[in-house]
């Protein structure tokens, strides 16, 4: 019998940390390139999750599908069912913003959302979906760092992906600093926010709704490689060397 109604894996085969990827080829691609020791904890629904180790420490990935409800079943089971306590979702998304050019990094500090969870879950209030501090600071040092090609700001998550006003309906949050739009990242900090838990999400812009750029699907696999870098940097910092006496 599965574990839940998504999900075969049981308790203890997912890592305290797992990073979330739609794309389920994504995901199946970040534990061949970057995780050692892999094996395939789910495979219901097509929704990959793998864990494995990176730096020696126990990493999953799990595929959560597209779009907000998608995003919070397979949070809510993995910070339910399967105790992780750290989320990174490692997507993609399209920038909002003049400045922010296709293949960057968006850190996203909170999101706005057009769904209709607040309503449902906070009545009269529009509650912030945040990130972690924690995680957004080490992100925030590490992309710099790295020396990457990043933007961290507010973001927004639409449940609408086709819309023939494909600019002007963002023209509310585009006025108030929102870099870029996803379907996922409002409500996996409301999710994890539930639970106590901690959240980030890193997203690498395939689109740009402003100059209707995009990139390639077939360079996509390689695009990825700086955003799950910067994800397992964060969740996996590497040792301090020891300093010589
Ligand atoms: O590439 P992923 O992580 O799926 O993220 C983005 O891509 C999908 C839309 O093409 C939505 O899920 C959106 O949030
Ligand atoms: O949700 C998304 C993701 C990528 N590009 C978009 O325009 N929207």
């Amino acid at each position: 019998m599965q574990t839940t109604p998504h999900n075969e894996a049981r308790r203890g085969d997912y890592a305290e940390t797992v990073l979330l990827a739609g794309d389920p080829q994504r995901s199946e691609w970040i534990a061949a390139t970057f995780l050692d020791g892999v094996r395939c904890v789910n495979r219901v629904r097509g929704a990959l999750g793998y864990t494995g180790r990176f730096r020696g420490v126990p990493i999953s990935v799990q595929t959560t599908g597209i779009g907000a409800p998608s995003m919070a079943i397979y949070a809510h089971e993995l910070l339910d069912t399967y105790r992780a306590r750290t989320l990174i979702r490692v997507g993609t998304c399209g920038g909002l913003a003049d400045h922010v050019k296709l293949r960057s990094l968006v850190i996203s500090q909170s999101s706005s959302n057009d769904g209709a969870v607040n309503g449902q879950l906070f009545g009269f209030y529009n509650y912030a979906p945040s990130a972690d501090f924690g995680l957004l600071q080490r992100a925030a040092q590490r992309a710099i760092e790295l020396g990457l090609d990043h933007h961290i700001g507010q973001t927004a998550s639409s449940d609408v992906f086709y819309h023939p006003d494909v600019l002007g309906r963002f023209a509310g949050v585009r006025a108030h600093g929102a870099l870029a739009v996803d379907m996922e990242t409002s409500l996996l900090y409301t999710v994890a926010a539930r639970f106590r838990a901690k959240a980030l999400s890193i997203c690498t812009v395939v689109d740009s709704l402003v100059t209707e750029e995009q990139t390639e699907t077939s360079e996509r696999q390689e695009l990825f490689t700086d955003m799950v870098r910067l994800a397992l940097e964060v969740a996996v910092p590497a040792e301090p060397a020891t300093p010589r006496r």
